[in-house]
């Protein structure tokens, strides 16, 4: 199957996403980023993305019923007191679809934004298809004014067949270089790949055609270079890099536009071993995951088994997940099995 139909939605639903969250992040105050009850950040952004993509592709895919497993929920917003908040993201959306010609004109409620947040409450599974929606990934990136993604993914009987991700403050060109000096004109990225056919990019302005990508083939370690997130220091990636011999330090990127730089050869190796009890959601990583296997990388877990999406909302994994290339991946599993033993962390 070709998925022709859902890829040109996801594209137009990520793409006007990504419009949406740049206009917020023009003006954002550090007062309108609000704290959700785990005390991870959230903007008018996140809310109006979702809200976005949930109507483009309800619109785009009717009459099929839409199942969208996604990050937000609209609690916070109907308390007391998020009036004003929830009128802005209204606005946001409903200015958003209005650049869209087809959607110019259509009226649009409170309550049909929240009624479209809501709509990603599914809970995913291993049977039928299933959208995976993050909103805006490294929210704590795009609060900073650094990077972040709007991530989509189609799950269909278990298993990931499409990714849509937009990097709106990505370089068109490389994301780890020693300066970056890249213009506001020369960042924004637009990825995509679908089960089969390869991962392609195109910049998220203008018109230029997609440009199939492939993961670095550099298989010197010593040169490789490795992302991580921005989260507390996690010990064991200094290890396994030091087992690795590689040399560089490791490039902190926020969000999944890791998958993508190391998509299109950036980099070589991400390793994102978490603080232990933490449990990773499938929107972290659905979109990310097929964009790097689809450009010839390898993401997987500890233990080297391929991520299972089909457990609901929460990814079914052994602690660490790795994204690399074919060739490093031996390597890099056996450095991580050995700076587990050495630390006493076990699968
Ligand atoms: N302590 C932690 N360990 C691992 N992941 C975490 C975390 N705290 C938050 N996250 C997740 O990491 C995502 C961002 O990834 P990264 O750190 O690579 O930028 C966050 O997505 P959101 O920003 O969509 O909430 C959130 O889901
Ligand atoms: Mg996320
Ligand atoms: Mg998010
Ligand atoms: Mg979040």
């Amino acid at each position: 199957m070709s998925y022709e139909k859902e890829l040109a939605a996801a594209k137009k639903a990520v793409s006007l996403a990504a419009c949406l969250s740049q206009e917020v992040q023009k003006t954002l105050l550090q007062s309108q980023v609000w704290s959700k009850s785990d005390r991870s950040p959230v903007t008018a952004a996140d809310y109006g993305s979702q809200a976005v993509v949930s109507l483009v592709l309800e619109r785009e895919l009717q009459p099929e019923k839409l199942s969208l497993v996604a990050e937000e929920e609209t609690g916070d917003l109907r308390k007391k007191g998020s009036e004003e908040f929830l009128e802005g993201i209204t606005k946001l959306v409903k200015d958003t679809l209005a650049s869209e010609e087809s959607y110019a004109g259509s009226p649009l409620s409170t309550d049909d934004v929240l009624n479209a947040i809501d709509c990603g409450k599914s809970e995913g599974g291993c049977s039928g298809c299933h959208w995976i929606l993050d909103p805006i990934d490294g929210t704590k990136g795009f609060v900073k004014g650094e990077q972040y993604a709007v991530g989509l993914a189609l799950l269909v009987e278990g298993k990931v067949v499409l990714g849509v991700m937009a990097c709106p403050n990505l370089p068109v060109a490389s994301a780890v270089c020693e300066t970056d000096k890249s213009s506001p004109e020369d960042v924004g990225c637009l990825f995509f790949a679908t089960t089969g056919s390869g991962t392609y990019v195109q910049p998220l302005k203008g018109n230029s055609p997609p440009q199939k990508v492939k993961v670095s083939s550099n298989e010197n370690l010593e040169e490789a270079k490795f992302l991580e997130s921005y989260h507390k220091p996690i010990l064991i990636h200094g290890t396994i890099a030091k087992k690795l011999g590689i040399k560089a330090l490791p490039v902190r990127i926020d969000s999944q536009a890791k998958y993508a730089a190391l998509s299109r050869g950036d980099a070589e190796i991400y390793l994102r071993f978490t603080l232990s009890g933490y449990r990773e959601c499938i929107w972290d990583h659905a979109p990310g995951s097929i964009i790097t296997t689809e450009a010839g990388g390898v993401v997987c877990d500890a233990a080297g088994k391929s991520l299972d999406f089909s457990k609901g909302k929460y990814l079914a994994h052994e602690t660490g997940i790795i994204v690399t290339t074919k060739e490093l991946k031996p390597w890099i599993l056996k450095a991580v099995r050995e700076s587990m033993e050495e630390e006493n962390l076990y699968f």
